[in-house]
């Protein structure tokens, strides 16, 4: 047994507070397990930080520690294990332990224990091998830190778990790291947030991602802090005025000596109200498309040409259509042109109208044209890239001239529209191939953005959330299995995809309280296995590159030496020789 005496005072009330829980250190404790259909729904309330943990921390945790036997785990304030990443492979050894999702890892539970320890004192804890209480765990190393909402309120722990000898200082150093990325991102989605200040004790650490950050709208009132600037700043609070703490002048503070600390004050473009009577709130949780939103919204107020790129099926239409609904030019029409569906010989017609008898078949009274129907409103020139090359020229005229001429005819009509095009192909491509007039192509990108694919978005669990809440008209949960196929999965169709996709799926399980794979039809259970598939194979080559690697660095460990470095890996010398040749290590 550990003296206690060593232990920190941190760790020893910890023990004491195992103590009182009537835990001892000798005996197993018993597991307190959520059932599955809990831990989806706890899983689906925690969809939104998993996503950011996902995007803004993991990739770090994964650069730091990849190839250690680490794993990164997110609780929830009850303890409850909602997910994990890391190497599958030491599975095994922590499920002996029930370090696994749905198990709860309070203190009173599970003694002295990073993440129970976390959770009871609210503050970032290492827990290093013998410090644990009970015996059975102390073979492994935890850091853990809480997760806090931009008010305050403990929303999460977020834990590094490492095999004791693996374990080192800096990954309390990490934990706290990937908290604080969370946060950070928390801070920055808050809708009507116009400033970021942030605050430092020394110049240096401004930028560092150390620092204080305070969220303010556009009247200077606090929207949140993470726990930093919390520290830093003596009784700051949500919906208090910047100034009262720091003075009228703390716009203009760039880098100012203020109360001891250093200020730097941005302006947060994407949160900005940008024009009367449109709003810069997009319905996705996705930075980037939150950003591809406010920077259209932008544009289309001061009606400057915007073209949107993306894959198919990613939602470019029906952004344009909100885009529209939210635009001063909302009372006036959208008209939609799919510049592929449209034979190249009624394109022109169909765009710029035509006189009556302009050509043979053609509406004996003429026709006014798309773009005249759209004036005062938008118009939306889907798959561009298709447009044939003379109405191109066409097009370009009125973009300069705000005016167009009907085929067969020659007088002009102002217009005044939004023009919106989108495509999926490479239109810098098809310019290059001389398919696509370089000078309509400038003319087109006012702005350019690009919709992300529905794998690369950080917000694809909400959005099957959504999706499924949409077409299952009674109360059903999605099974977590099935849930982690669906995050996994590269959805090639998009939202189009995962719209069908989930729509199929609640008409074909509609009694069921539980959306489980296996009740899924044959065709859907195979979209989904294409991934896990692919998933595999993807593991089997981290786990070669992880041995590899191990090869090399005991060979070299052992300067040459086969018979010692085989022993050290234990593998046959034969074995070792072949690595070695594969490896170009050994001729
Ligand atoms: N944010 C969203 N939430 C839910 N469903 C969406 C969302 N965006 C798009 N969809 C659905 O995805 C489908 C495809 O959307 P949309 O037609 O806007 O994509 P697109 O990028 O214009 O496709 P294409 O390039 O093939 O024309 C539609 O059924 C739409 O309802």
């Amino acid at each position: 047994m550990t003296n206690k005496l060593q232990l920190p005072s941190s760790i020893n009330a910890s023990w004491l507070r195992s103590q009182d829980a009537g835990l001892q250190e000798q005996v197993a404790p018993q597991v307190l397990r959520l059932a599955k259909t809990e831990l989806a729904e706890r899983h689906h309330r925690q969809q939104a930080l998993i996503s950011l943990v996902e995007r803004y921390a993991y990739p770090l945790f994964e650069q730091v520690m990849a190839h250690s036997s680490s794993r990164l785990i997110l609780s929830d304030v009850d303890g409850y294990l909602i997910h994990h990443w890391g190497v599958k492979r030491y599975n095994d050894k922590l499920a002996t332990i029930a370090l696994e999702t749905g198990v709860n890892w309070l203190e009173q539970y599970k003694g002295t224990n990073a993440i129970g320890t976390a959770i009871a004192t609210g503050q970032a804890v290492s827990v290093i091998g013998e410090q644990h209480f009970i015996q059975q765990h102390r073979f492994m190393s935890c850091s853990a830190c809480p997760v806090f909402s931009p008010k305050g309120e403990m929303l999460a722990i977020l834990d590094i778990t490492s095999e004791q000898q693996r374990h080192t200082q800096q990954t309390m150093l990490l934990a706290a790291s990937l908290a604080q990325q969370v946060e950070t991102a928390l801070l920055c989605q808050l809708p009507e947030s116009h400033y970021r200040v942030d605050l430092a004790a020394q110049p240096h650490l401004l930028n560092s991602g150390w620092q204080g950050i305070v969220v303010a709208d556009s009247d200077g009132k606090v929207l949140g802090l993470n726990p930093m600037a919390r520290q830093l700043v003596d009784k700051l609070h949500v919906g208090e005025a910047l100034a009262s703490h720091f003075g009228e002048d703390w716009q203009q503070a760039h880098l100012a000596d203020k109360a001891k600390l250093h200020l730097q004050t941005k302006a947060l473009k994407a949160r900005s109200i940008v024009s009367k009577g449109i709003s810069s709130k997009s319905e996705s949780r996705d930075p980037r498309v939150n950003t591809a939103w406010w920077q259209a919204c932008k544009v289309v107020s001061k009606s400057i040409p915007l073209l949107i790129l993306g894959e198919t099926g990613v939602g470019k239409e029906r952004f344009v259509k909100q885009l529209h609904q939210q635009s001063q030019r909302a009372s006036k029409a959208l008209q939609a042109v799919n510049c592929a569906a449209l034979p190249n010989e009624l394109v022109e017609a169909e765009l710029f109208g035509y006189q009556a008898g302009a050509f043979t078949g053609a509406n004996p009274k003429g026709f006014v044209g798309k773009i005249r129907q759209a004036d005062g409103g938008f118009l939306f020139l889907d798959e561009i890239g298709e447009m044939p090359l003379a109405a191109q020229a066409r097009l370009l005229r009125v973009l300069q001239e705000r005016e167009v001429v009907p085929v067969g005819g020659n007088q002009a009509y102002k217009v005044d529209i939004q023009v919106v095009a989108a495509t999926h192909v490479n239109l810098q491509q098809r310019v290059s191939e001389g398919l696509f007039r370089e000078d309509l192509y400038y003319r087109l990108k006012g702005l350019q953005i690009s919709l992300p694919a529905l794998r690369e978005r950080s917000d694809i669990g909400l959005l099957i959330n959504k999706l499924h809440q949409r077409y299952c008209e009674h109360k059903q949960d999605i099974e977590q299995r099935l849930f982690s196929k669906m995050l996994a999965y590269t959805w090639p169709g998009n939202l189009r995809e995962l719209d069908n996709f989930m729509q199929v799926a609640c008409l074909m399980t509609e009694q069921q309280a539980l959306l489980r794979s296996t009740d899924l039809p044959e065709s859907l259970q195979q979209q989904l296995a294409l991934t896990s598939q692919a998933e595999q194979n993807c593991e089997q080559a981290e786990l070669q590159q992880t041995i590899e690697q191990n090869i090399a660095q005991v060979y070299q460990h052992c300067q040459g030496n086969v018979t010692k470095s085989a022993k050290l890996l234990g593998i046959s010398r034969n074995t070792l020789y072949r690595k070695l040749r594969q490896l170009k290590l050994k001729h």
